[in-house]
């Protein structure tokens, strides 16, 4: 394979590369974290970055000096912080789209400038906030009514993707901060059922839908708003008036915004250099605004602010996106480890692993670098995860004794939410006690000799062995605030960037999206009118035969 157009050479043939391979292959069978603690009572301590209220934790990986000042050689190879610069500069560094990438400037303050193409995006920004602002207050205070003059209750959220995900996401982290008098539901699937469930108690004439859709072309969207609509206007009599007091967009395209019906003076601007998976701190954040109010939302930008300025002046060995970055690099690309586990010790970050799913391997599911060739190496993990401690009880087993390694990222509070009642409040340390326990028996394990002294027989003895050495990170904060959350998602946003970077693929595309999206066009009318749809595969033709056969039954 070719070096890259510039002359530098392919990231396997880097020197950087075969240095952290030869490392690898010293320090076999790998780093034992039991000998690494022993050998170096410091590195408790040591191995900490701080970041805003975030205490990050990664001495429990499978990681030296050396380990970490190889990744940092291979960073600095991969010029990290010069595409890191180019993005906040506001450069296309999304090559394939020739898009800026600039969801940094969405938490910028008023006074900052940030240019693309000569033009500071920052006050249009802040017009956007403004106006949101304006309109949540309005909702929130009951002065904004429906067509009847009743006032909105329930909010809606159509949308799906980055659309979805991130309000949803962050609407169920901050549930502490929301006005519990209004209701918030969130649509995202074309399945029918989904918008049934969510309106199927609310009265039409107290309900906003909010229609969140950076394209407005997504066929999901498009439906279930118009679906959304329909059922609004059989609730109110008809009257299409209705729909300027019910229904608000946020979108990049103001054409098809006003195509829709939706007038424009309630359409909520972004830009096309903001990706769909980085926009909740965007209008697409809305609904979140609404339910937690427009301070709170601005506390929420200055953590995204925080670990924005950590990101791009803490110095490389304190830099912590950048070493969780490198981690994860370490055992994707030189432990074959597939996945990566994210592990919430917070009900509240109920959906944030899902949220991540999508910033992660939309971003970097990637098998072809910036100039188009394949790539040799592998690129980003299979993301996965849920809140702890329901996860113990369910999958930890393979992690603890499966024959796949799997990094975990633990997340943490110190103290629960205030509105908890006493007892509640009391259950925490045990929630807490969960997630040290799960990282040190992931970390220590427990050998043979530790099991046999317990008296186990000893034809249990190999069943009921860990044999530790899985690395985990431990992330933990005060507590789950607007800003905490802010911080939170910025950090893996950048850790997300640093291994597109060293990669060197293309984070900001989603070009593999898209065929699944065509093939659906083509084959809906198969099943609707029963079309001949050319050149379909013998499979789906199969299942599409038997799918209308089924139905007919039915
Ligand atoms: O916001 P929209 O334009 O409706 O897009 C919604 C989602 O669908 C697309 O297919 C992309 O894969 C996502 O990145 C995007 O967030």
């Amino acid at each position: 394979m070719s070096d890259s157009p510039s002359g530098s050479p392919e990231l396997t043939r880097r020197p950087e590369w075969t240095a952290l391979e030869d490392h690898r292959k010293d320090a076999l069978p790998q780093p034992d974290l039991r000998e690494l603690f022993a050998a170096d009572p410091g590195r408790a301590e040591r191995y900490v970055v701080r970041v805003g209220d975030l205490r990050i934790d990664y001495s429990k990986h499978l990681v030296t000096d050396e380990t970490l000042a190889l990744l940092q050689e291979l960073a600095a190879a991969t010029d990290v912080f010069g595409l890191r610069d180019a993005m906040f500069r506001g450069e296309r560094i999304n090559v394939t789209e020739d898009r800026a990438v600039l969801h940094t400037a969405l938490r910028a303050p008023r006074d900052a400038v940030v240019e693309v193409d000569g033009e500071n995006v920052v006050p249009g920004v802040h017009a956007v906030l403004d106006k949101m602002a304006g309109f949540a207050d309005r909702v929130r205070s009951g002065e904004w009514t429906g067509h009847t003059g009743k006032r909105i209750r329930n909010v809606v959220n159509i949308g799906i993707g980055g659309s979805d995900l991130g309000p949803a996401m962050a609407y169920e982290a901050l549930r502490p901060f929301t006005d519990r008098e209004l209701t918030f539901r969130f649509v995202s699937n074309v399945d029918g059922s989904d918008l049934h469930e969510a309106v199927r108690d609310l009265d039409p004439a107290e309900t906003l839908f909010i229609v969140a859709s950076k394209t407005f072309t997504t066929i999901e969207t498009i439906t279930n708003a118009t679906s959304a609509r329909s059922w609004l206007l059989k609730g109110l009599g008809g009257d299409e008036k209705a729909v300027a007091k019910h229904f608000v967009a946020l979108s990049t395209n103001s054409e098809k915004v006003a195509g829709f019906g939706i007038d424009v003076d309630n359409m909520f601007e972004f830009w096309d250099w903001v990706g769909g998976r980085y926009s909740y701190d965007s209008a697409i954040g809305l609904s979140l605004m609404i339910a937690i109010g427009p301070d709170r939302f601005r506390e929420m930008l200055d953590g995204f602010r925080i670990v924005d300025e950590h990101f791009r002046n803490a110095p490389a060995e304190a830099n912590a996106p950048l070493l969780l970055g490198l981690l994860g690099i370490w055992y994707g690309n030189f432990h074959d480890a597939q996945s990566h586990a994210v592990l919430p010790y917070s009900h509240y970050l109920s959906k944030f692993t899902a949220y991540l799913q999508q910033l992660d391997m939309e971003s970097n599911g990637k098998s072809v670098d910036r100039e188009g060739r394949p790539v040799r190496w592998q690129t980003g993990p299979v993301v996965w995860g849920t809140p702890g401690t329901n996860g113990q009880h369910a999958y930890y087993q393979l992690i603890h004794q499966g024959t796949k390694l799997i990094p975990a990222d633990f997340i943490g509070f110190a103290r629960p939410v205030a509105e908890l009642s006493d007892g509640l409040k009391a259950q925490h340390d045990l929630l807490m006690a969960n997630l040290f326990a799960q990282g040190q028996a992931l970390a220590f394990g427990k050998t043979a000799e530790e099991v046999r002294a317990e008296g186990v027989p000893e034809e249990q003895v190999p069943h009921r062995t860990f044999r530790g050495n899985h690395p985990t990170t431990t992330i933990l904060a005060g507590e789950l605030t607007p800003s905490v959350l802010g911080q939170l998602v910025a950090l893996y946003e950048h850790k997300v960037f640093v291994q597109g970077a060293v990669w060197n693929i293309d984070s900001f595309d989603q070009w593999g999206v898209e065929l699944g999206k065509v093939l659906a066009k083509r084959v809906e009318p198969a099943l609707t009118e029963g079309a001949d749809v050319p050149g379909l595969d013998p499979s789906t033709a199969a299942l599409v035969a038997a799918y209308r056969n089924l139905r007919e039954v039915n």
